[in-house]
C-alpha cells in the first residue's frame, strides 16, 4: 500500500486487518499468564484495574493508540495487542524487531514504533541521527531508561540517570577515563592477559575446541573486577566465582526478566508498578563488595589507581563544575557503588563480545588473522618485546580489526534518547512530543550497503583512515555518539586490544565442527550474542 506524507510517497506494509487483530491479540493476551502473574505478585491495585475493565475497553484504548503513527502519515509497522512492536517472549529478539521497522523507511527520516501503547520513533536518516545525538543534543539528553533509586540504588548510575542529576555526575566521573588514568590501568590488564594466557595454555592439553565466549567474558570480568572493585576476582581459573555468576546473571537473566525488560521500556509503566531493575541478591553482592572495599582501603590507606580509588576521591572530596563555577555534591556510598557496578555491567560483556565476533571472523578470513599476527609480531620486535601503552598504539590494522568487528556486530543494537521538549523534524513538518523515546538503529546503520557495500563481507579497510574520513560520521555508532556516548571507550578499546594481542601472539584460531555458521542470534541477552556460545578450535603458535 502506498500513502503520501510529508516525506514523500511512502510503502506502508499493512499487516492484518483489525478484526483479524483482535482476535490474535485476544489470544495472545489470554495466553500469556505468566505477565499477568508477574504483575500481581509486584502490584495488586494495577491488575485490579486491568481485570475490572471491560476487556473490549482496554481494546479499544489500544487501538486508539495504535492509530498514531498512521494519523501522522509516517511510516510503520502494524503493532500487535498489547506490546506493540516489542518482540514476543519466544519470537523475535530486539534485534529483528528493528529490521522490520528500519525496512519500511523508504526515504523517510524516520519510522514510528509502539512499546506496547507508547509510540517511538527510529530514527533512519544519519543527518537526524545527528541532530539527535550531538546537534540539538539539548533537546535529548536524556536516555529514559528506567532507575529506582529508592529500592534499588545500585540501578541509579550514569547509563540510567537523566537531567541534571546525570550531568553533574557524567561531570565528576569523565576525569576517570583520561588517557593519564587508562596508563595508570595499562599494567593490570596486562597481568590479567598473562594469567589469561597461562590459563588457557593448561586447559589447550586437555582439547582444543572451546567457547570463547565464556573465555573471554571471564577475561574482561577479571579486567573490570580487578580495575573497578580492586579484587582478584579469579574467573579464569574458577568460572563460578561469584563475580561471574551475577555478572551473568544480568545480562542473561533470571526466570522473570525477560517479562519484566519488557515492561521497563516503558519507564512509567515499571514505575507504577514499582519494580526493581536488579533481583535482591545482585543488589546485595554489588553494594557489599563495594561497602568492604572502601573500609577496607581507608581503614589501611590503600591507593591502587584504580576506578574504585576515583570513587572514594569523589565520595569525600568535592569537585567543581568549573562551567557554572559551583560545588558538585559528593558521592553517596550508595551513589559510588551504582557507578562501580556500571563500570562493571557496560565494561565485560561490551568488550568480550567485540573480542568474541572479531575472533570469529578472523577464524573465517585465515588470511586476515595472518596479516594481524604479522602486525603484532612486528610492532612487538620494534618495541623490544614489551607490552606497553604505546606498543599497542603503533598496532593500527589492530584497531581497523576492532572497529570492523564493532560494525558488523555492534554489541548496542540501538541507541536511546528521549525527547526533553516538542522537536520539529528538520525539513518535515513533524513534530516529535516531549517525551517520545528516540532509538537509532546501530546494527541496521553498521550493516546498511548505502554506507558499508557488501555488509556482510569484514573487511578491516573499511576503517583505513582515507576511507573512514569520507563515510557519513553517524554511520559508526559502535560507542555511540555527542556528549552522552560511551564514557568507558577508551578502556573498553584498552582491553580489547591487549586480550587480541596476547590471544593472537601465542594462538591460532580456527573454525570447529560446533562454530555456528551463520550465527543464530540470542533472544535473551541484552547486547548482540550468538544463543547457543561460540565456539572455535584454538591451536598453539
Ligand atoms: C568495547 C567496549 C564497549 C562498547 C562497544 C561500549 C558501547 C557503549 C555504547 C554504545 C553506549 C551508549 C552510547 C550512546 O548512547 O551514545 C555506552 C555507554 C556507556 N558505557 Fe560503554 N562500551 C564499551 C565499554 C565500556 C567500558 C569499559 C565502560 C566502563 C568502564 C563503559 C561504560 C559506559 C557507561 C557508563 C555508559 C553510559 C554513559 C552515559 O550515559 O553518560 N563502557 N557504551
Amino acid at each position: 500500500m502506498s500513502t503520501t506524507t510529508s516525506f514523500g510517497v511512502i510503502e506502508t506494509p499493512n499487516v492484518g486487518t483489525h478484526a483479524e487483530h483482535a482476535e490474535g491479540s485476544q489470544n495472545e493476551f489470554g495466553r500469556d499468564n505468566v505477565h499477568l502473574l508477574y504483575i500481581k505478585k509486584y502490584q495488586p491495585r494495577v491488575v485490579y484495574h486491568i481485570f475490572r475493565s471491560d476487556s473490549s475497553e482496554v481494546y479499544f484504548y489500544f487501538q486508539r493508540k495504535f492509530s498514531y503513527w498512521k494519523n501522522r502519515d509516517v511510516p510503520y509497522v502494524e503493532p500487535l495487542f498489547p506490546l506493540g512492536n516489542l518482540p514476543w517472549k519466544h519470537s523475535d529478539n530486539l534485534k529483528e524487531v528493528f529490521e522490520k521497522l528500519y525496512k519500511v523507511r523508504h526515504g523517510s527520516p524516520l519510522v514510528g514504533g509502539y512499546f506496547f501503547s507508547q509510540p517511538v520513533v527510529i530514527a533512519t536518516d544519519l543527518d537526524f541521527v545527528k541532530d539527535v545525538l550531538v546537534k540539538d543534543f539539548n533537546s535529548f539528553h536524556g536516555r529514559g531508561v528506567y532507575s529506582n533509586e529508592k529500592d534499588d540504588p545500585i540501578s541509579a548510575h550514569l547509563f540510567s540517570l537523566d537531567g541534571p542529576k546525570w550531568k553533574s555526575l557524567r561531570m565528576k566521573l569523565s576525569p576517570t577515563f583520561t588517557s593519564g588514568k587508562m596508563k595508570f590501568m595499562f599494567p593490570t590488564i596486562v597481568d590479567v592477559s598473562e594469567r589469561f594466557n597461562q590459563t588457557l595454555g593448561k586447559m589447550l592439553d586437555e582439547g582444543s575446541d572451546f567457547d570463547v565466549k565464556e573465555l573471554l567474558a571471564r577475561f574482561t570480568t577479571d579486567v573490570i573486577g580487578t580495575c573497578a572493585f580492586g579484587l582478584e576476582c579469579n574467573t579464569l581459573n574458577d568460572s563460578d566465582t561469584d563475580f561471574r555468576k551475577y555478572g551473568r546473571m544480568v545480562f542473561e537473566g533470571a526466570r522473570f526478566d525477560s517479562i519484566k525488560r519488557t515492561i521497563m521500556q516503558v519507564p512509567k509503566l515499571a514505575e507504577t508498578l514499582g519494580l526493581t531493575v536488579f533481583d535482591k541478591g545482585i543488589r546485595n553482592f554489588f553494594l557489599g563488595i563495594v561497602r568492604q572495599t572502601i573500609e577496607h582501603r581507608e581503614k589501611n590507606n590503600i591507593k591502587r589507581n584504580d576506578f574504585m580509588d576515583l570513587l572514594i576521591d569523589l565520595k569525600n572530596n568535592d569537585t567543581f563544575d568549573e562551567e557554572k563555577k559551583i560545588k558538585l555534591e559528593k558521592l553517596t556510598l550508595e551513589e559510588a557503588a551504582a557507578q562501580a557496578f556500571v563500570f562493571f555491567i557496560a565494561g565485560f560483556e561490551t568488550s568480550s563480545t567485540v573480542m568474541m565476533f572479531a575472533l570469529y571472523e578472523l577464524a573465517l578470513n585465515p588470511d586476515i588473522q595472518e596479516k594481524l599476527r604479522n602486525e603484532i609480531n612486528t610492532v612487538y620486535a620494534k618495541h623490544e618485546g614489551h607490552l606497553t601503552y604505546e606498543t599497542i598504539k603503533d598496532m593500527v590494522y589492530l584497531d581497523q580489526v576492532i572497529n570492523e568487528s564493532l560494525r558488523k556486530y555492534s554489541p548496542a543494537v540501538a541507541l536511546q534518547r528521549t525527547a526533553q521538549e516538542d522537536y520539529r523534524v528538520a525539513n518535515t513538518k513533524l513534530v516529535i512530543e516531549k517525551g517520545t523515546t528516540v532509538l537509532i538503529p546501530v546494527y541496521e546503520i553498521h550493516n546498511d550497503a548505502r554506507y558499508y557495500p557488501n555488509p556482510e563481507k569484514f573487511d578491516p579497510d573499511r576503517f583505513l583512515p582515507e576511507v573512514w574520513k569520507v563515510r557519513h560520521p553517524m554511520s559508526f555508532l559502535g560507542f555511540g555518539d555527542g556528549p552522552r556516548n560511551c564514557i568507558g571507550m577508551r578502556f573498553g578499546r584498552m582491553q580489547s586490544r591487549v586480550g587480541l594481542v596476547m590471544l593472537l601472539k601465542n594462538y591460532r584460531f580456527e573454525v570447529s565442527d560446533k562454530t555456528p555458521i551463520p550465527i543464530e542470534y540470542s533472544r535473551k541477552s541484552l547486547v548482540l550474542s550468538p544463543s547457543d556460545g561460540m565456539n572455535l578450535k584454538i591451536v598453539k603458535v
